[in-house]
């Protein structure tokens, strides 16, 4: 099984990939990309680590080489948020880089799963599922936008508040990957329960948790450490489910059957071939109803950005 990690030399890139090497099954590969020269420095340092685990990394601005062979795909190249600035402010330097890098996905590794870190990811999921379409290989149950952040930030923020370990917590989020469009469900939370004053201000800390480490790093970029826990959580499920494991569920961010959004997160079962089940995002309390309305505008303006940013 390979594995590869484009953005393999930034914040998120070289957590994740510390991550990888210890986590992966034994016999994997792990394959680092980033146009950063650093990065093959970054493969050999990783590389003394005593796991089963090859790993090479490439740089420069030829993503091929890491991608041969590639049957996971984890991508967090691009630019971070700066206190003051919004995920969609991003869009500008954001969109070509994954616009290129899924073009070289689509020539080389045509049916790898492929899990979207870069923001902003309501848009960058839409622009690689329309760049995956124009080269004839998108297929909707391989392409993810990773937004397994929310749900271990929420996991986190309910267990400190009810007094659990944070393991035993399992809170779905669904919708999409900023502001309003991330919506956890709390009253679906099992063995606790919530007034509706904590409902609303744990919704809020979750919403706005990376702008609570945007403004914490004051300036040195967004959440990179937590995200790449959340990322190798992601990919390792991915992984499992290759391998045959079955029951393999996480929430992401892909396209279904459009009744909110033609991209929506909401819960997975994984398999083989990627998504094998679309499961329903079961009953809703009036609070998160009247939160799912809210947020679909918002949500398919960011998926129609990303549309016609390819189309242009
Ligand atoms: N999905 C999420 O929940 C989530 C969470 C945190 C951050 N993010 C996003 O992930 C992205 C990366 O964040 P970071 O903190 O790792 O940033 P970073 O600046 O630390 O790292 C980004 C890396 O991308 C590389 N890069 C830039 N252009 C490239 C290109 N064309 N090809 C290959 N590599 C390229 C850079 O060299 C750098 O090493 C940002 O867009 C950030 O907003 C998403
Ligand atoms: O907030 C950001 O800009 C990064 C990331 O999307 C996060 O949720 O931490």
């Amino acid at each position: 099984m390979k594995v590869a990690v484009l953005g393999a030399a930034g914040g998120i890139g070289q957590a994740l990939a510390l991550l990888l090497k210890t986590q992966l099954p034994a016999g994997s590969e792990l394959s680092l990309y980033d146009i950063a020269p650093v990065t093959p420095g970054v493969a050999v340092d990783l590389s003394h680590i005593p796991t089963a685990v090859k790993i090479q990394g490439f740089s420069g601005e030829d993503a091929t080489p890491a991608l041969q062979g590639a049957e996971v795909i984890l991508i967090s190249a691009g630019v971070a948020r700066k206190p003051g600035m919004d995920r969609a402010d991003l869009f500008n330097v954001n969109a070509g880089i994954v616009r290129n890098l899924i073009e070289q996905v689509a020539q080389t590794a045509p049916k790898a799963l492929i899990g979207v870190i870069t923001n902003p990811v309501n848009t960058t999921v839409a622009i690689a599922a329309e760049v995956l379409k124009k080269h004839g290989v998108y297929d909707k149950n391989r392409l993810f936008g990773v937004t397994t952040l929310d749900i271990i930030r929420a996991n986190t923020f309910v267990a400190e508040l009810k007094g659990k370990q944070p393991n035993e917590v399992e809170v779905p989020v669904i919708g999409g990957h900023s502001g309003v469009t991330i919506l956890p469900l709390l009253s679906q939370v099992k063995g606790v329960s919530f007034s509706d004053e904590e409902v609303a201000s744990l919704t809020k800390r979750i919403q706005n948790a990376g702008t609570e480490v945007v403004e914490a790093k004051a300036g040195g970029g967004s959440a990179t450490l937590s995200m790449g826990q959340a990322a190798a959580r992601f990919g390792l499920s991915l992984v499992r489910a290759l391998k045959g494991e079955a029951n393999v569920v996480e929430c992401a961010y892909v396209e279904g059957d459009g009744e909110y959004a033609r991209f929506f997160s909401q819960p997975l079962l994984l398999g083989k071939g990627g998504v094998v089940e679309r499961r329903p995002v079961g009953t809703l309390s009036a609070f998160e109803q009247q939160a799912l309305n809210a947020m679909l505008e918002t949500l398919k303006k960011d998926i129609a950005q990303g549309e016609e940013f390819v189309k242009q």
